[in-house]
């Protein structure tokens, strides 16, 4: 039995972590949540899962929730989210947060020991040499859930890294993909969230529909796989089928595929170094697609995609820029401050007014995340 952590479990990847528990109550167990805002959802998980721990975003929630569960013990804020990621009796812990705040807890549950099933793919990319770093100090395995590195990660089982010549991450193309420049102009919020194939929370589509969540992804791959940026290519592919490929030095290409379905790479970093049957799982049927189509990646179309290669390259404090601006620039999109063509120029301008600072440490980091948030807020 192996006993589970979620940060994040009201969201897309938590239910869908859930589900899994769900699916295989002799192989897994909730031991601990942490939770944001949704306390409808989160009374539903703790009557049917009865974590021993609950962190909540805020101190008043986490006071009515502690009323009405008193056999619960409840925590709140980002010492909640440190609580619940490094819970003794957890394993693994499953960081499906959203954002940057995930870091804190991620490298507190690596010196605790804990297998990290990482989806929150904002805490590689502002602070990725950190976390690789504690995790080889610590003997702690990293899995991915994100499709496309957890795609990498099967493509590379029984492989050695010296072989591999580059790695193919896959992108859909997101919300509009078919669209001009000029067509992005007055693209509404709801347009944006209208994701062709995958159903996620708000901000991962935005960024999909930006090519950010592309960028940040070849940022990610880099640290989980440390590959130099260069032998790291994008390759559109608007059926996500295929999750990305792998090509070794002897020209073979290995690709991962299956329909899309976040819970097949939950599901095998949980069961990892095993596979667990997923009968709900749609099977897939190649003859009934007939056609997967591949187009190359136009950087002057996603220039999202295009600053994240520059900042990964760069390095340094760069992808903690890239990575807060965005969040801050998306943040807004989605309550209507900004138009959407106006997130890239956010970001740019960020990037641009930023002195970059060499190995940062976790207290620069953090204070260039703040910094740069403060900045971005005061020009929207
Ligand atoms: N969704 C997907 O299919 C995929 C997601 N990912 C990555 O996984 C991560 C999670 O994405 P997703 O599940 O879509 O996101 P969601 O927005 O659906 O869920 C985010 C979760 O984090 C909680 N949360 C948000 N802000 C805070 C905060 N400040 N403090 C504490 N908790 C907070 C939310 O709580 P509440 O809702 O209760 O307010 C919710 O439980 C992201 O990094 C994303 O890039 C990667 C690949 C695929
Ligand atoms: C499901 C998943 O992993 C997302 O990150 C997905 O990849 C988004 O799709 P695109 O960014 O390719 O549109
Ligand atoms: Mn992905």
């Amino acid at each position: 039995m192996k006993m589970i952590s979620i940060l994040g479990a009201t969201g897309s990847i938590g239910t869908q972590t859930l589900d899994i528990i769900r699916e295989h109550p002799s192989e897994f167990q909730l031991v601990a949540i942490s939770i944001g805002k949704n306390l409808e959802l989160a009374r539903k998980i703790i009557h049917e899962f009865r974590p021993e721990l609950v962190s909540v975003q805020d101190y008043h929630d986490s006071n009515t929730l502690k009323g009405e569960f008193p056999n619960t013990k409840f925590t709140f804020g980002e010492e909640g989210l440190i609580e619940a990621a490094v819970f003794p009796s957890a394993d693994i812990l499953v960081n499906a947060v959203i954002g940057s705040v995930g870091l804190n807890p991620t490298l507190q549950a690596i010196e605790s020991g804990k297998t990290i099933a990482i989806a929150n793919k904002e805490t590689l990319v502002t602070a990725g040499h950190l976390v690789i770093e504690a995790a080889e100090k610590n003997g702690v395995a990293l899995l991915p859930v994100d499709s496309e590195h957890s795609a990498i990660f099967q493509c590379l089982q029984g492989e050695q890294d010296k072989n591999i010549e580059r790695l193919i991450l896959t992108a859909s193309g997101g919300s509009f993909r078919d669209r001009t420049r000029k067509e992005l102009e007055g693209v509404t919020v709801r347009e944006a969230l209208n994701h062709p194939n995958w159903s996620m929370g708000a901000k991962i589509t935005i960024d999909s529909a930006t090519m950010m969540n592309k960028g940040l992804e070849v940022i990610e791959a880099h640290w989980l796989y440390n590959m130099p940026y260069e032998k790291i290519d994008v390759l559109l592919h608007k059926e996500s089928i295929i999750h990305s490929m792998v090509e070794f030095h002897d020209s073979s290409v290995i690709a991962q595929l299956g329909t899309p379905d976040m819970r097949v790479p939950i599901q095998y970093a949980l069961s990892y170094p095993d596979r667990l049957p997923l009968p709900t799982s749609q099977r897939l049927n190649l003859a009934q697609i007939g056609k997967l189509h591949f187009q190359e990646m136009d950087v002057n179309r996603f220039r999202c995609m295009q600053f994240a290669y520059e900042a990964g390259k760069k390095g340094g404090t760069l992808p903690t820029v890239l990575n807060a601006a965005n969040e801050v620039a998306v943040a807004a999109f989605l309550n209507e401050k900004i138009r959407f063509l106006q997130i890239e120029d956010l970001i740019e301008k960020a990037l641009s007014k930023h002195d970059l600072i060499k190995n940062p440490d976790l207290s620069i980091i953090q204070e260039v995340d703040k910094e740069t948030r403060q900045y971005v807020n005061s020009i929207l």
